[in-house]
């Protein structure tokens, strides 16, 4: 059932020791079980649930599939019946049929959202003061096609795609050593905004969508959209549909075996409800998040082919990982922690990325009429620095009836992908989403 072992499986390069690598061959042969599962259940049928490759955001048609992802194999995810507690085991099989219809007739996410400022102006709270702006623009975040004139603006000398407002443009234009590949509506944008301050870090403003979309253009084009750095300074972008395309962790592993790695997650239940705020944003006129989520409200049927939905089964996403990197090369941030402790995240994030801590809780406030935290103002700027409006949107109030399905649908690969990363984001103590 298991693909074959390529570097960075259990049991291939990069391995952690026995204890990890017997927990993450269990971890893959319990989603292939899962797999055998759907398919037996009529999962490869028309209705039946999408691969990963179906994804909104996903690589071309016609790219080569990851060994991750057998063609025809169904994906974990179907109605909100998993069986509680089930810690130790692979996720419960469905107890209905996997019901799911294809996503992209479903609240599309080919629409460009806003432009957005990356870490605006905001308004602040009475007593604040703000004068200025980053310079770090987005052009949406994963839904929008990010534009070659963007690009190359971004990637421009003087552009807005260099790194922190402080460094000046000299050096090299070089592959990115690290990359920041998920999770859409995670927090990778406050992430990047954050490393960005670090000096001996320069990144992309743009999402550049180099391994889904634009592989075609070659390396030498990824390269040209990045900003120069001097010797010693990491180069890094984000794409957060990375982490949910197939011929992503294949692509990345041929360019670098070496790169490094990293994921925001947010419980997956808020995740979703904020991947559906931002589509609503777009498009008004879009059903209701409850009339999405499920395949049958009657019978509690979760519709995991909407992609909402399935791009938070973050342990079948790992899977396809971890067919090409060991675990240590993987940084998990949680998105929840990024808010409440914007500093403590960002310590971690600069251990992995082997950079000094300087991003530290003297860079961060807490913004009250934003709600989030923000980046101070630089020594050379009067300019706080807070996300756009996109980021930190209100969500529409959800029937709480429909929020208890969606965790208990999220239970069993949420306790998977703590058994996979060996950290327990606690998802299931939350007790209200946001
Ligand atoms: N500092 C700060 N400021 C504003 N927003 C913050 C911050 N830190 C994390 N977040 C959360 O980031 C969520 C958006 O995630 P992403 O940046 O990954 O979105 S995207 O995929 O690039 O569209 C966004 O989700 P929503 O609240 O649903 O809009 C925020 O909750």
């Amino acid at each position: 059932m298991s693909p074959p072992a390529p570097p960075g499986v259990p049991g291939g390069r990069g391995s952690k020791g026995p204890p990890a690598r017997k927990l993450l061959c269990m971890c893959s042969l319990s989603l292939c079980l899962t797999y055998l599962c759907y398919s037996l259940m009529g999962g490869t049928g028309p209705g039946a649930l999408r691969s990963p490759a179906a994804l909104p955001g996903t690589a071309a048609p016609g790219a080569p599939r990851s060994p991750a992802a057998p063609p025809g194999s169904a994906a974990p995810g179907a109605p909100g019946t998993a069986a509680p507690g089930a810690p130790r085991s692979a996720p419960s099989p469905p107890s209905g049929p996997a019901a799911a219809a294809p996503a992209p007739s479903r609240a599309s996410n080919s629409s460009r959202e806003e432009a957005a400022g990356a870490w605006l102006r905001t308004p602040l709270a009475p007593g604040e003061v703000i004068t200025a702006q980053s310079g770090a623009f987005e052009r949406d975040p994963q839904e929008s096609s990010t534009t070659d004139e963007e690009l190359s603006r971004a990637g421009s000398p003087g552009g807005r795609g260099g790194g922190g407002s402080t460094t000046p443009d000299y050096g090299e234009k070089r592959l990115p050593q690290a990359l920041i590949i998920g999770v859409k509506k995670g927090g990778t944008r406050a992430l990047l905004e954050a490393i960005r301050a670090h000096p001996d870090v320069r990144a992309v403003g743009t999402e550049p969508h180099f391994f889904d979309r634009n592989y075609e253009k070659g390396l030498e084009w990824y390269r040209s959209v990045m900003p120069k750095t001097l010797e010693g300074q990491i180069t890094m972008e984000k794409t957060p549909s990375y982490f949910v395309t197939n011929e992503a962790p294949k692509r990345i592993h041929s360019m670098a075996k070496d790169t490094k790695l990293i994921v925001v997650v947010r419980n997956p239940v808020t995740r979703a409800i904020s991947d559906y705020t931002q589509t609503l944003s777009k498009k008004p006129e879009i059903p209701t998040f409850e009339v999405l989520a499920f395949k049958n409200r009657t019978l509690g049927l979760i519709d995991a082919s909407w992609s909402a939905i399935r791009i938070g089964i973050y342990a079948l996403h790992l899977e396809n990982w971890l067919q090409y990197f060991p675990l240590s090369q993987i940084l998990f941030v949680s998105g929840e922690r990024l808010i409440t402790d914007p500093a403590g995240e960002m310590a971690k994030v600069q251990d992995f990325l082997g950079l000094k801590r300087i991003v530290t809780e003297k860079h961060f406030y807490f913004n009250k009429t934003k709600g989030f935290p923000c980046l101070k103002k630089p020594e050379d700027s009067s300019a706080p620095r807070c996300l756009g409006k996109s980021k930190g949107r209100t969500h529409p109030k959800i029937d709480p009836d429909v929020i208890h399905r969606l965790r208990k649908f999220y239970k069993p690969f949420n306790v998977m992908f703590y058994q996979m990363t060996g950290q327990d984001f606690e998802w299931e103590q939350e007790e209200s989403d946001k």
